[in-house]
């Protein structure tokens, strides 16, 4: 029998998500809960059933799974609505992606004895490649978690960790990994442009430069290291441009204070 999911909220992430379990052959019936028109029409033409609200969720649709990708600052707001899904002879699993909110939050808005996994993942799972980090609270079942790891592959690798103080700097690092990547690429043809490449051919460069080189870091047996020094001959182009990022205004400094900055910002979002 096809598993039940029911997606609330079908923006940047859920939209990636769904994406990504369309796209399998595991047969789950996903109905999808948007307010927003174009955005609930996108869901509808990639293959789930839709509503604008709680109320246009057929009766008959009992949720294996409600998966909640709306923002942490409504997240207090819509849970209520779901109250009911998580009691009764089929208790749903809830399964929040919302950044900076603790299972805890999640029990507190839905039910104590809820079974409720929170889950940070990233938008590369639109394509079947994202990092989807778990944490699951003691109510959840063996059988739950199992769902949740089938779904979740869908999108990509999965990880379940024990000790949920992680989670803050999960986020900072795969959460919102892809946007400081994207920035890279963004620079790097920037950089290529103002070196004398017309924008086209350095936004190619640049693209194919940042995939090449995470397939084969992603594939070697060599650590990103080796892979660094392999490429920088001594006294060459490379060593003049790493001299810059490790020289006295280090990227790994940089880096960690954008790290930084991130965990903070999950943590405060947490208490908000
Ligand atoms: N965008 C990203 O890369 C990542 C986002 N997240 C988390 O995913 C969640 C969603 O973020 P985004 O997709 O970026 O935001 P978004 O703004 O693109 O999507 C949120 C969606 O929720 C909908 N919504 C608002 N109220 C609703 C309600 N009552 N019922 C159903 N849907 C409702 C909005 O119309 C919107 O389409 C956040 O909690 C965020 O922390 C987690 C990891 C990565
Ligand atoms: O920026 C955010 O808050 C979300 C969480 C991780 C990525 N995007």
């Amino acid at each position: 029998m096809s598993r039940r999911i029911l997606l609330i909220g079908c923006g940047n992430m859920g939209f990636a998500m769904l994406k990504g379990w369309l796209s399998s052959d595991a047969g789950f019936d996903i109905h999808v809960v948007e307010p927003a028109e174009p955005l609930r029409i996108r869901a509808r033409e990639a293959g789930a059933s839709i509503s604008r609200d709680r109320d246009g969720i057929p009766a008959d649709f009992v949720p294996d799974a409600i998966v909640i990708a709306v923002k942490p600052q409504v997240i207090h707001a819509v849970l209520p609505d779901y109250k009911v899904f998580a009691t009764g002879g089929h208790p749903a699993l809830f399964l929040s992606v919302a950044a900076g909110i603790s299972t805890q939050a999640i029990e507190t808005s839905v039910d104590k004895d809820a079974a409720v996994i929170r889950c940070m993942p990233n938008t590369p799972a639109a394509i079947g490649e994202g990092m989807m980090v778990c944490y699951a609270n003691r109510a959840t079942t063996a059988g739950q978690r199992e769902l949740a790891g089938e779904l979740l592959r869908r999108s990509g690798k999965v990880a379940f960790i024990d000790d949920e103080g992680m989670m803050d700097a999960v986020t900072a690092v795969s959460g919102s990994g892809p946007a400081y990547l994207f920035h890279f690429i963004e620079a790097l043809s920037q950089a290529g442009a103002k070196a004398g490449l017309p924008e086209d051919f350095a936004s190619e460069l640049a693209l194919q430069t940042v995939y090449g080189a995470a397939r084969l870091a992603f594939s070697s047996a060599d650590t990103p290291s080796t892979l660094r020094q392999q490429v920088t001959s001594p006294n060459g182009t490379t060593a003049a441009a790493l001299d810059v990022f490790m020289g006295k205004s280090e990227l790994a400094d940089l880096v960690a204070k954008a790290v930084a900055a991130a965990t903070a910002r999950s943590i405060a979002l947490g208490k908000a």
